[in-house]
Formats: structure tokens, sequence, C-alpha cells
């Protein structure tokens, strides 16, 4: 028979994406999740093993509202030595009534019959059968994953076929081939799918469900695929026990894209793959991977400047796909490693023209930097960007530094204030209770418009202090910086020469609690100089933004 070409997709961030190290979702994360993965069309969402823990039963007994995907709910066959009717835990699975899919898992690996499970092999294959048979007459549809199937095939084909059949034979609509283990490789994957296929079960009825143990779990499950199973589970940002399962933020693109399958996914609802991404990044508190494949924010970004000027003619030079079509963006970044035409792209983004920079203009930008080179030697803004790259600086992160320096050049960055002085005291001292404690004391003054101010801030280090001291003072002037945030401070040593001691780089990126972000940067040998730099200049990007270009 002809298989279809339309690929079902099965996700299980909520079930073996719970399984990660350090992931712990509550019901309401995982009703966030859910509606996410729903709104981008995903045919089957795992929600957990009712009855395993109090999280899942609350989000089963509460489960969001979902269009197109299907609520399945997770969990094992019967016992050994029980009836299926008798088993409390297989007929936690049916308790409740938003579920109409339920997926077992079940032992096709005779070695982890006989000693995980310490059975007879015939026993596990009737409580297979038997469980199955049972979770059709209570709920539409059910399937099997098949636990370490590609290991249990290498083992004994013979054995781990029959657990298939079981589960297809008494009413199973999918049985899913699962590398439990994350230890098989794509050749194997792909010859043993389609020996499978070969013995006579249909790839519209089989699944592949992969672990990341070799970092092969995306092309174990394309292989798969295209040997002819037509359901792959996986989850988003490839979490899962031990290294991850197959990613579906990678697979999805790769089958539609690349390999020309139908998913339930419209071309409209694959722009929403960078959100729903994000969105499980956000639920866990976790950075996003700028390398992540498709959706990370390097993916699409040309720093080299060969890159760039290629990509400036046309963007297939150096693009396998067009970053929309997964609601990704182009990133033209500056760097060391730019040539003219990185700066004249991100110039361009900006609205302005490199030849409008004048040389004189630089000088006077670059007279107010701490920096050791001379400022009359630079040739131009290309010139300029190198030598503060080699200082230490680096834009290819600090976009709004970028931004602010061209600026500058241009003359359209007033001086919003100026830092008169600053002097931060720590001190360590026991509290009444005899316990150490540290706290840090910065007074700062400044200039607004010809007027003088002077604040006070305390904080648990002297950058802390500083910044509080420093955004107090300016608030009265500026009530719009209430909403700023500091969402990361990073800072890294990046030159230690004989005499000037180690130079340190300040990486700031800051939030204004509307969903913008930005990075800056400051460098120097004293790491509150390099601060003070980095957070002068993200105040100075918020007020521009704020206060010119809207
Ligand atoms: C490959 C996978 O990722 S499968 C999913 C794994 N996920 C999880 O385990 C998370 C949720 N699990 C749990 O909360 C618990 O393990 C529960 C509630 C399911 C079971 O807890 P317990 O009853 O305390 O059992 P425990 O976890 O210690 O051991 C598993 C038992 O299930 C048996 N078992 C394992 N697989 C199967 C199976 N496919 N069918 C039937 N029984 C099985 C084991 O033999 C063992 O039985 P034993 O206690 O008689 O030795
Ligand atoms: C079912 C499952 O999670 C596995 O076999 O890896």
């Amino acid at each position: 028979m002809e298989n279809s070409s339309r690929v079902y997709l099965y996700d299980t961030t909520l079930r073996d994406g719970a399984q990660t190290q350090g992931v712990d979702f509550s019901a309401a994360d995982k009703a966030r999740i859910a509606r996410a993965l729903d709104a981008l069309g995903l045919d089957y969402i795992e929600g957990g093993w009712p009855g395993a823990n109090p999280t899942d039963d609350s989000f089963f007994s509460n489960p969001p509202d979902l269009g197109q995907a299907r609520l399945a709910a997770f969990g094992m066959t019967r016992r050994a030595g029980r009836s299926a009717n008798n088993d409390p835990g297989l007929n936690a699975l049916f308790a409740h009534d938003a579920v109409s899919v339920v997926t077992m898992v079940g032992k096709s690996w005779d070695f982890q019959v006989t000693v995980a499970l310490g059975i007879e092999l015939d026993e596990n294959l009737r409580m297979i059968g038997d469980s199955v048979a049972h979770a059709r007459t209570r709920v539409s549809e059910v399937m099997l994953d098949a636990e370490h199937f590609f290991d249990g095939y290498k083992a004994n084909p013979q054995y781990a076929l029959a657990a298939l059949r079981a589960a297809l034979d008494n009413g199973a609509r999918w049985a899913v081939l699962c590398d439990t283990n994350g230890g098989s490789l794509p050749h194997e994957v792909e010859r043993i799918v389609s020996e499978v296929v070969a013995a006579g079960i249909s790839g519209d009825r089989l699944g592949v469900h992969c672990h990341n143990d070799t970092d092969s779990a995306v092309a174990n499950s394309l292989a798969a695929v295209k040997a002819g199973v037509r359901q792959v589970q996986g989850t988003i940002n490839g979490l899962g026990e031990r290294c991850g399962n197959a990613n579906l933020v990678s697979i999805i693109p790769n089958l539609m894209l690349k390999m020309g399958f139908e998913t339930g996914i419209s071309e409209e609802g694959l722009k929403h793959l960078v959100a729903v991404s994000r969105t499980l990044d956000e639920v866990l508190d976790r950075k996003p991977n700028r390398s992540q494949p498709y959706v990370g924010a390097s993916a699409f970004a040309h720093k080299g400047g060969l890159h760039v000027s290629a990509v400036a003619k046309d963007p297939a030079c150096y693009e396998h796909v067009d970053p929309a079509r997964v609601g990704n963006a182009r990133q033209i970044v500056v760097s060391d490693q730019a040539g003219r035409s990185n700066i004249v792209a991100r110039m361009a983004d900006l609205g302005i023209e490199i030849e409008s920079v004048k040389r004189d203009a630089l000088v006077r930008v670059v007279e107010a930097m701490q920096v050791d080179f001379d400022p009359h030697e630079v040739a131009d803004l290309v010139d300029l960007i190198k030598r503060l790259e080699h200082e230490g600086y680096a834009y290819d992160t600090a976009a709004a530094s970028f931004e602010l320096l061209v600026r500058r050049a241009l003359g359209q960055v007033p001086d919003y204030f100026t830092l008169e002085r600053y002097r931060v005291i720590d001190e360590r001292r026991r509290n009444a209770k005899g316990d150490w404690v540290t706290l840090s004391e910065a007074t700062v003054k400044v200039e607004v418009d010809g007027r003088e101010f002077m604040q006070v801030g305390e904080g648990n280090g002297p950058v802390h202090a500083f910044d509080v001291a420093l955004r107090a003072v300016l608030m009265g002037a500026y009530p719009e910086l209430a909403g700023l945030e500091l969402a990361d401070y990073r800072v890294r040593i990046v030159e230690s020469t004989a005499g000037t001691g180690a130079k340190t780089r300040v990486t700031i990126e800051s939030t204004d609690g509307q969903g913008h972000r930005w990075t800056t940067v400051g460098v120097h040998t004293n790491v509150l100089e390099a601060s003070l730099e980095a957070l002068q200049d993200s105040i100075a990007y918020m007020l521009f933004r704020f206060r010119e270009i809207r």
C-alpha cells in the first residue's frame, strides 16, 4: 500500500519533557503550553500521566480548551498478574472526559521483560494486548509506545514485532517505535523501520519516538519517516529524559519545508514556531538558545563580512530557508569580523546612510569614551568598530550600544544627563544576630538641563547600589525609566596586559516591561566603570527610543 504524505505530530513536552532534570511544570504551565501547541496545529498533545502525581491529575481535571489537537493521557500497560479491568493504574487513564487518546508504554525488548519486569515473555504480550483491548472500550483512540523497540529489534526481531502486533491486532491505532535509550543511529533506524514495513506492518500505523543520547534524535526521526512511519513524537526545544527527546521545533520545518510532507500545521501556523519555542523558555525561565536551528536569534544572523556582502545581493547565498517562514528574522551583526557591508546593512536597518557619518563627528564621539587609541587615527566607522572590538567591546550582541554610537556620531542623541561624580562604599560587618552581612552604598550626582541632583542608593553589591542610585536620581526628570529593568548582567575578562591589568567587558540586557529588550556594553579595567558605561547606554537607549523615535 502506498503511504500517505500526511505526517501526524505528537507532542510529549508535558510528559517526557516533564522528565527533564530541573523541569517542574505546574498545572497552569501545562495548560499554557498546551494552548500554544494547539494553536500551532499539532495533532496530539500528551498532557501527562493521570494518577501518577497531583499536578497531572489537576491538569486533566481542568484541561485547557483545545481546537484541533487531541488530548492524550499517558500510562503503562496493566501490571503483571492483574486483569486490565482490575488495574487501578490503568483505569486512572480513563477517568477524565477530555481525554480521547490513551498512549500506553509497553515493553518490546525481551531483555527488559525478563530483567526489568521479571516476567515471562508471553505474559508481557498478553499485558499489551489486554490493556489495548480494554482501553479501546473506554476511549476512541489507543496507541502503544513500544519501549526500547530498536534495541529490542536488534536483540530479538521476532519478539519486538510480536509486541507491535499484540497492540495493533487488539485495536491500537498506532504502534510507536521508541528509541528509549537514544543509542541508535539514523542508518540503523532507517533499516529497521524498512524491515518492519516489509514484515507487513503499514507505515500509516507506525510512529517513532527518539531520545537524543547520541545527538541523533532529529535525524533518527526523519530517517524513520523516510522509511515509512507517519507519526512523529517529540518535544518543544528537545526537552526530555536525560539528553532529551527529538526536537519538534527542528523536525516540523524539516518535514514541511525540506521533505515536502503535510502536517496539521499550515504555512501560516508555521510562522508561530519561534513564538512557541520562546513560550516554553519563558515558562521555564530559561534563556533562549541563540544557536537553535530555525528559531534561535542567531539562526539567521550574518556576521562574516563575506556573508553579509553576498546576503545583500541574495539572502539565499547564506540562508537555507527564508527565516520568515518559521517566524524568525534576518539579523546583520556588527563585530570585528565585519566588512563595510555589515555596517552599511545595519545602518540601513536603522534608516541611516553610512556617508552621513563625518570623520570629525566620529572623533568627538571617541573622545568622550575612555579608549586606548588616538581618535584622530580613526579612518571611518568600520575602522572605529574594529578598533573598539579590539579594545574589548562586542557589538555583535550589544546592538543598542552600536545604534547609540552611530546616532551619536550623527548628533541625534541628546545628552540626557551628565554624571558629575559618584562614590561607592562597600561594607562587611556583623548584624545584631552576629551574622556577617555585606552592604553597598552609592552616592551619585548628575546634571540634567543645567540642574544638579544627588541620590544615595543601597544594594547587595557595588554595581547594584550604583544602579539603584542612578535610576533614583534620574527618575524625577525621566519618569518613563520606572519601567526599566535589568534582565541580565554579564562580566567577562577580555584582556590581560602587563601594567594595565585585566580589562572587563560588562554586557547588560534591559527590558522596559513592555516586551522590548536591548543590550548594551561597557569596557574598562575597573568593573564598576565598565558597568557604568553599559548602564548609561541602557538608560540613554531607552530614553532615545521613548522620546525621539516614538
Ligand atoms: C520510557 C519512559 O519514559 S516511560 C515513562 C516513565 N515516566 C515515569 O515513570 C514518570 C511517572 N511515574 C510514576 O509516577 C511512578 O513510576 C508510577 C506512579 C507510574 C508507578 O509508581 P510505583 O507503583 O511506585 O512503581 P515504580 O515506579 O517504583 O516501578 C515501576 C513498576 O511498574 C512496572 N512496569 C514498568 N513498566 C511497565 C509496563 N510497561 N507495564 C506494566 N508494568 C510496568 C515495573 O515492573 C515496576 O513494578 P514493581 O513495582 O512491581 O517492580
Ligand atoms: C515511551 C518513552 O518515553 C520512551 O520509550 O522513551
